[in-house]
């Protein structure tokens, strides 16, 4: 395994013409932990993710990802695995033909495939067109393309979008599995009940600020997370 990477996000600042999407984001997230990048939609999660992976150059601040911008990683498709929304999959084109361009975009071994279909549970349909997957399914496929690399760092954006209860429980379970390995894994939501059951910490945004950060329970002490978000950001449910 790589050696751990912590991520430093620093003073991100992005807008869109009249649109303040985020303002002067600060946070780190740690290895060996999950931490949950929370907020309503629309308040500046999606977009400051894409300023971490290099996708959105930021107005102002930067982003380190083990001490390095994305564009700086030396093998960034290995270091750092994002499964940022279910799009872009090919509707005629099965699940394991999806994994297997990647692999070879990135350089992995064929076997790495079996190994990530069976870790999310979908060796099974791994022969079947993805137009036929559910949005459960298309969620599993395109972490099992996060995890080809066997990255050291997982950002997901909405990971739970699709799945049923059961898929949750077992989403709980994958991630702490991935995160006891030492790696650092950061998921956005904008579902507080879910998150709440997945994350060790929480970093919350809100109207593109980060109003908040620490462990769950720092949160969760006087009752349900979405009732500490309520009191912090002002807001009425
Ligand atoms: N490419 C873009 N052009 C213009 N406005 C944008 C663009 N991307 C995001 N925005 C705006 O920036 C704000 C923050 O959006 P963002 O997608 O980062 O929020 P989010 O917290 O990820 O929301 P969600 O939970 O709905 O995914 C929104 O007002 C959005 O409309």
């Amino acid at each position: 395994m790589h050696p751990p990477h912590r991520l430093e996000i620093r003073g991100l600042t992005k807008r869109f013409g009249p649109v303040a999407a985020v303002t002067d984001a600060t946070f780190a997230v740690e290895p060996g932990r999950v931490t949950g990048f929370l907020g309503p939609n629309g308040s500046g999660k999606t977009t400051t993710l894409r300023m971490l992976l290099g996708l959105v150059r930021p107005d102002a601040g930067d982003a380190r990802i083990g001490g390095r911008a994305y564009r700086d990683l030396p093998d960034p498709a290995r270091t750092v695995g994002a499964a940022l929304e279910a799009k872009g999959l090919h509707p005629a084109r099965t699940g394991r033909d999806h994994l297997r361009v990647y692999a070879a975009f990135i350089g992995c071994p064929d076997s790495r495939i079996d190994e990530v279909l069976a870790l999310t549970g979908i060796a099974d349909a791994a022969h079947r067109r993805a137009g036929g997957y559910s949005t459960g399914m298309r969620q599993r496929l395109n972490l099992a393309t996060a995890l080809l690399g066997d990255p050291p760092v997982l950002v997901l954006d909405e990971p739970t979008n699709g799945l049923d209860p059961a898929g949750i429980a077992w989403l709980r379970g994958l991630l702490r599995d991935l995160a006891a390995e030492g790696r650092t894994v950061l998921v956005a939501s904008h579902v507080l009940s879910e998150a709440e059951r997945l994350v060790d910490d929480v970093a919350v945004m809100h109207r593109g600020r980060i109003a908040a950060t620490g462990p769950l329970a720092d949160f969760t002490r006087q009752g349900a997370l979405e009732d500490a978000f309520l009191d912090l950001t002002g807001a009425t449910a």
